[in-house]
């Protein structure tokens, strides 16, 4: 399927929607859990709602696989994640992905876990996957110093394997610390598999002492990055009668792009938790929006589309990890927003951004690329609400959220 047709679709609607899990939380769980029984052989029948994105069914795939190489597609977490596992279990491996998979850096991970002992060789690039890991013989250092401010998932990779090395590990965090909320995600899930953590927010140490993960059953929340597609649906239906009840999401939540309640408060969407989750309906959007992405780069993309189809000024800050991540996802807003009227102008030098817009004029049709990016295609459908709009290569959804097209169908014609 190279592209499908969403119908514009003007009805009020109220539907009930049975979001995906978190990949995040799923892919965090799996390696914990298969520390935990790693001698016993690795089994997650005590996971319950693990996520079907493919980013967490190739982490199930690669924790059983006994081939030596592990290729992980294009999931961030299960390259960085994996290649601390096999490294602390002593594994000989070869880590690999996409050929995009092959720019986004690791090289802060490695010459982490090399301080600590493991043997990592690079296969092409000085930095980059792909990757030959060749064991891990006695742990050379019980402490790593890591910049914080380039992917967070080099320091959750470290936090998961560190209550399993021989001296534990203590972590010094430098530079400006981004996506927070997933390193708190780490720690709490370690929690709830009984190793604990000392964690100086100020000094920005997190220390870990020796200790075995225990099993014990863990049910995994819904995907909040999933819910903002939602969100920003009910913020752009053009009736007010409009109501979507997002089910399996918690008001406390481990998932940092929780805060989309926040920031969708501004945009026009109410959330009032219920028993099986939240329901979002319609209220009076505010004229401009001001927003640090730093701690949730996810929703950058859902929240840029929603303030150029409701012509709200907004300046975001804290999205220069945008450009590493599935495709460089400043340019690929740049490019689509355009199309309809709206740009993302960057005004000082990777900090702070400009959302522009102009009243969204009769525009027929549109069509949309996703540059093997899942979140450019969830965040620009919901423009179905104002007008057609053409989504190509739609099946980039499977990294994160593999039945949305099914549940967009409850409330969207879609044509193939
Ligand atoms: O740890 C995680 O599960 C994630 C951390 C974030 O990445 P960065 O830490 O690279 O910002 C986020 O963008 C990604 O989708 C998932
Ligand atoms: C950046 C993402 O994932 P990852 O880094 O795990 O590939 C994402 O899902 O938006």
């Amino acid at each position: 399927m190279d592209k499908i047709l969403l119908r514009k679709s003007t009805n009020p609607f109220d539907v009930k929607i049975a979001l995906a899990s978190s990949k995040s939380e799923s892919n965090r769980a799996l390696i914990i859990n298969a520390l935990a029984n790693f001698k016993a052989g690795v089994e997650s029948q005590n996971l319950q709602n693990l996520s079907t994105a493919r980013d967490t069914q190739t982490m199930i795939r690669l924790l059983k696989s006994s081939e030596q190489t592990a290729d992980v597609i294009d999931a961030g977490t299960t390259m960085r994640f994996l290649t601390a596992f096999f490294s602390a279990t002593n594994q000989n491996k070869i880590m690999t992905g996409t050929p995009r998979m092959c720019e986004r850096p690791i090289g802060i991970l490695v010459d982490a876990l090399r301080t600590i002992g493991a043997e990592i060789d690079y296969l092409k690039n000085e930095g980059y996957p792909p990757l030959h890991i060749k064991g891990f013989s006695e742990q050379k250092s019980n402490e790593v110093t890591i910049r914080g401010d380039v992917s967070s998932q080099y320091i959750s990779a470290l936090l998961m394997i560190a209550p399993t090395l021989p001296n534990g590990l203590t972590i010094c965090l430098t530079g400006d610390l981004g996506s927070i909320p997933y390193i708190k995600m780490t720690l709490e899930q370690m929690k709830a598999f009984g190793v604990n953590y000392e964690a100086d927010w100020v000094e920005k140490v997190i220390k870990i002492n020796p200790n075995n993960y225990q099993s014990t059953t863990y049910k995994v929340e819904s995907d909040w990055s999933g819910a903002s597609y939602w969100y920003s649906i009910v913020a752009l239906a053009q009736s007010d009668a409009t109501q979507v009840e997002l089910l399996g999401l918690k008001e406390n939540s481990l998932q940092g792009d929780s805060d989309i309640v926040n920031i969708m408060s501004h945009l026009g969407v109410k959330s009032t938790f219920t028993e099986d989750g939240v329901l979002l309906t319609k209220i009076i959007p505010q004229k401009t929006l001001n927003w640090d992405f730093t701690n949730c780069p996810d929703l950058a993309q859902t929240v840029a589309v929603t303030c150029v189809a409701k012509n709200i000024e907004a300046v975001f800050t804290g999205i220069e990890s945008l450009k590493i991540k599935e495709t460089d996802r400043v340019v690929a807003l740049q490019n689509e927003l355009q199309k309809f009227g709206g740009n993302l102008v960057e005004v000082v030098k990777n900090t702070e951004y400009v959302v522009r817009s102009q009243p969204i004029q009769e525009i027929p049709s549109l069509t949309i690329k996703t540059y093997d990016d899942h979140r450019m295609a969830m965040a620009f459908a919901p423009l179905a609400m104002l007008m057609d709009v053409t989504i190509e290569e739609p099946n980039v959804v499977v990294k994160s959220y593999p039945s949305f097209w099914e549940d967009l169908k409850k409330i969207v014609n879609i044509e193939l």
